[in-house]
């Protein structure tokens, strides 16, 4: 197994391994007498599993079954786990684990950073996004009607639990979904996880793979090394946001139907398009996420019908300042720098070159 230690509020390790389920006590610490599992229908009979260990390991452990990926991400789902905790008595020395993909680690997090105004959190992804982005860093949060995590806490997890054998039974798409975020780490951070993946993508996509678990390890090292140095996004941390202002956009347009990994897929040839127009980026570089994403079979377009309502969703990204939007975009692969207030007509000429009517359709993952 390999640890990678982030260095936040807490310091604590993201370990990434086979078989870990069972390392799930010790990442507890100290002084934990209740656990509350939340974890989707899909993964019932590993949370029920998960239980029964920590029951033979002294614990008093719950599971709490919440709704599927984003729709578990609202007030009314984080309402009925705070119901839980509380007939539970769940007091500040208990413990959540959240098991699953980003959606339900997003939530598991929110519900311990608001409970009793926070107590620990073990996160135990199950996705691969998850264990390379969602479950590590501490950023939680639910949607609203408005948009995309507009609600939320920056709560450091006690330890992270990677298990690579949990994605055995993920479906496929979610996987390549998931290599979306990988290859955003390429491109802000570490161009050798571009040049395994050009090298051998069928290799990328295979949880049994040793190329997978460099690229988990990479990547996971990305986030760890960003998030130590700015935990609460002051200025670094928006480079792990490359490719999400358009990416939430179109989430939030597609009411959730799209995955975000697919969302942010299209967003980074968007960003890497703005860039190019406003003469910081080559043409080269935009062509090689075209490349690598298509290799991979992610999209890279977008229906060419929906500007105005992508741009007010764009509006409500965290990064925009006022009036100002903010966008992460490259100089050159892993030199990220911002744009600031792009001129509305670059924005549309950008939204243009990932059409559909210009590109052909997206691939539909
Ligand atoms: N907090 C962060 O820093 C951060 C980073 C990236 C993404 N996110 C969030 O993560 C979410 C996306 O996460 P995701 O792509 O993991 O999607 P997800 O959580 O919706 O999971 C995808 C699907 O896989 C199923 N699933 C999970 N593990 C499985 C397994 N091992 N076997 C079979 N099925 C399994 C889930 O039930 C779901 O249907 C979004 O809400 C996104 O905003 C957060
Ligand atoms: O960890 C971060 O910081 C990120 O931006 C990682 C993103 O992949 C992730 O999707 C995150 O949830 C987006 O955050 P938001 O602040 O734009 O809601
Ligand atoms: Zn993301």
């Amino acid at each position: 197994m390999t640890r990678i230690t982030v260095t936040a509020e807490r310091t604590y390790d993201v370990v990434v391994g086979r078989g870990l389920l069972g390392e799930l006590a010790p990442l507890l610490g100290e002084g934990v007498q209740r656990v509350l599992v939340l974890a989707p229908r899909a993964l019932a009979a590993t949370a029920e599993a998960v239980r029964e260990d920590l029951v033979a390991g002294g614990y008093e452990a719950f599971v709490g079954e919440v709704p599927d990926a984003e729709e578990s991400k609202t007030f009314q789902v984080a309402a009925f786990c705070w119901g839980i905790l509380g007939q539970a008595g769940f007091t500040r020395s208990d413990a959540i684990v959240g098991l699953g993909g980003g959606a339900t680690t997003d939530l598991a997090g929110f519900v311990a950073a608001t409970w009793l105004r926070g107590v620990k959190v073990v996160q135990v992804p199950t996705t691969l996004l998850a264990m390379v982005d969602a479950a590590v860093g501490g950023k939680t949060g639910i949607n609203t009607a408005e948009g995309k995590n507009l609600v939320g806490a920056f709560h450091s997890p006690v330890g992270v639990l990677a298990d690579l054998a949990t994605l055995e039974t993920l479906p496929r798409h979610d996987l390549v979904a998931g290599l979306a975020e990988v290859v955003k780490c390429g491109f802000i951070a570490d161009p050798e996880i571009l040049t395994l993946i050009e090298a051998n993508p069928e290799a990328a996509a295979d949880p049994s793979s040793p190329v997978l678990r460099e690229l988990v390890e990479r990547a996971v090292s990305v986030k760890a090394r960003v998030v130590s140095a700015d935990l609460r996004e002051a200025d670094l941390r928006e480079i792990l946001n490359y490719g999400h202002t358009f990416g939430h956009a179109i989430e939030h347009v597609e009411r959730y139907s799209w995955r975000h990994g697919a969302a942010v897929s299209v967003g980074m040839v968007y960003a890497a398009e703005l860039a190019r127009l406003a003469g910081r980026l080559s043409e080269e570089v935009v062509e090689r996420h075209r490349s690598i994403l298509t290799l991979l079979g992610l999209p890279t377009t977008y229906r060419d019908d929906v500007w105005p309502r992508l741009l007010e969703a764009m509006r409500r990204d965290k990064k925009t300042r006022g009036d100002l939007l903010r966008f992460v975009v490259l100089e050159d692969v892993g030199r990220p720098v911002r744009l600031e207030g792009p001129d509305p007509s670059l924005l549309l000429a950008a939204y243009a070159e990932v059409g559909e009517a210009k590109r052909g359709s997206a691939i539909s993952l």
